[in-house]
């Protein structure tokens, strides 16, 4: 877990090993490392993240001209930057001195002269930037304490610092550079094609496309043309050659999203592409061989729909080598504020945009069940930031659904010991009003049949709970 005491280390280079060696290293000596792998990766993590020091490789993607140290140098000039280089030259040298570094060391570096480098132009650029932090009037990064983390991403770019997303981040490092076919589950919004994206991007694969094939968008009698690709004049329609998603994502990553609703004729076929790796065009004789991984995603639950022989069982295990669970965003602490922060500085756009959530409106966004898990909690920021009046977001900001989340908390939040007992069983009848509603998604008539209730009287118990079924409908 990462905590805001530790200094900041951006560390850019292009050799995974280097990279690894010298983050694990710096961490086991008390610092927070961020790795990215080119120039382009560290100026954005750069804008958007506060560091204490930059160490830099030279010969890697988009540095041709120095761009990280001449960032570094105009708008980052309290960062100190160490320059680590395989390729020294005395021109390199020069210009990396010019451009301000405290230090420029040949690879292979010891790691003990590492230490000695990196902490001396610490202890050179001074308390300057730790003081002005904790100096800092922006409550987002200010309040740490009673907010939770600040919006400082690991290693993959993904916020998520509750243990359930620790664990789902250690799953995706380890399975990323192997070519298992992996799926990814989850209920809507809750970042699985996120989660896809970072498996590809930490793959050997990653210069290579990742294709994104929707299976919601592809009617059934096209499938094979999409995927696979077409002769011209094989169909009416076909008016030219069409080399398909598959060809696309050769030596790549397929990402399949959607994936429970493939229908069981294109699931025979997919299922051959997986098994065999090759595929023929429509109204061509010429099988065409891919390399390819599959990462699928999913929210439906596809091991239920193999036992009710909607989903081939032989398609299932070939795809769900490896199983990432996304849990939903209710089940991931206080990562909803840190994401909602980091919402919140996205969507500022000017020096008059609100700058913090109010202490109640951090209340409702606990207490909020979040039924379009990250992509809602997008949007609700989103929306409050344009439509604030003032600098900080209130409850009175935000969608009604959420506001009145403020006196319902969920019962895992609340303190059963110090609550009196009619509390604690109004908030686990409402526990399971939600659960029930989530389970058969809305529909009121079913949710009654299951709580032997009849439809009126589980509106009226809906309606002293203040809970909208339609929330739940999907
Ligand atoms: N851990 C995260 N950190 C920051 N942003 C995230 C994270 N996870 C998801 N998001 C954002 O939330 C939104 C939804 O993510 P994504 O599209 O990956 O979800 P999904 O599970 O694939 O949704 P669906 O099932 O509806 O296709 C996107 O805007 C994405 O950038």
């Amino acid at each position: 877990m990462i905590t805001n005491t530790m200094q900041r280390i951006l560390i850019a280079d292009d050799e995974p090993l280097f990279r690894e060696t010298t983050a694990e290293f710096l961490r086991e000596e008390g610092f927070e490392c961020l790795c990215v792998e080119d120039a382009n990766d560290a100026i954005s993590v750069l804008n958007e993240h506060p560091f204490d020091l930059i160490l830099s490789d030279l010969n890697m993607p988009g540095n041709l001209k120095f761009e990280l140290l001449k960032e570094g140098r105009t708008k980052h000039s309290d960062v100190p930057m160490i320059v680590i280089t395989g390729a020294p030259s005395l021109p390199s040298a020069i210009e990396s001195v010019r451009l301000g570094v405290t230090d420029y060391l040949l690879k292979p570096v010891k790691l003990e002269d590492l230490l000695i480098a990196v902490q001396r132009s610490l202890s050179q650029a001074g308390q300057h930037l730790k003081n002005e932090r904790s100096a800092s009037s922006d409550p987002v990064n200010s309040d740490t304490e009673s907010d939770g983390p600040t919006s400082w991403p690991n290693e993959l770019g993904i916020l998520g610092n509750s243990s359930k997303m620790q664990e789902v981040l250690e799953i995706v490092e380890r399975v990323a550079m192997s070519d298992t076919n992996v799926l990814v589950t989850g209920e809507s919004g809750t970042g699985k094609e996120v989660i896809a994206n970072a498996i590809h991007h930490r793959s050997h694969r990653r210069a290579n496309a990742m294709q994104v094939i929707d299976c919601t968008s592809i009617p059934e009698s096209l499938f094979e043309s999409a995927l696979f690709g077409h002769i011209k004049g094989s169909f009416t329609g076909a008016v030219k050659d069409q080399a398909g998603l598959l060809r696309a994502c050769d030596r790549g990553t397929a990402f399949i999203d959607e994936l429970g609703e493939l229908p069981l004729s294109s699931q025979a076929k997919l299922l051959r592409v997986i098994q065999e790796q090759t595929f023929t065009p429509v109204g061509d004789s010429q099988p065409i061989r891919v390399n390819t991984r599959f990462v699928c995603a999913t929210n439906r639950d596809l091991q239920a729909e193999v036992d009710a022989d909607r989903f081939r069982h032989d398609l299932y295990y070939r795809l769900a080598v490896v199983h990432i669970e996304l849990p939903p965003l209710r089940e991931r602490g206080d990562d909803v504020i840190l994401l909602a922060n980091a919402f919140l500085k996205k969507y500022q756009r000017s020096g008059d945009s609100p700058s913090s959530f109010a202490a109640e409106t951090l209340d409702c966004f606990r207490n909020y069940r979040w039924p379009g898990n990250i992509r809602e909690l997008r949007n609700v920021v989103e929306r409050s930031v344009a439509l604030a009046t003032d600098r900080v977001i209130q409850p009175t900001d935000l969608p009604k659904p959420l506001r009145d989340s403020l006196h319902n908390p969920q019962p895992e939040t609340l303190d059963l010991a110090e609550v009196s007992r009619d509390i604690a069983l109004d908030t686990a009848d409402r526990a399971y009003l939600l659960q029930l509603l989530e389970k058969h998604q809305g529909v009121i008539a079913s949710a009654a049949r299951q709580a032997g209730l009849s439809r009126q009287g589980m509106n009226k118990l809906l309606k002293r709970h203040n809970i909208d079924a339609n929330d739940f409908r999907r």
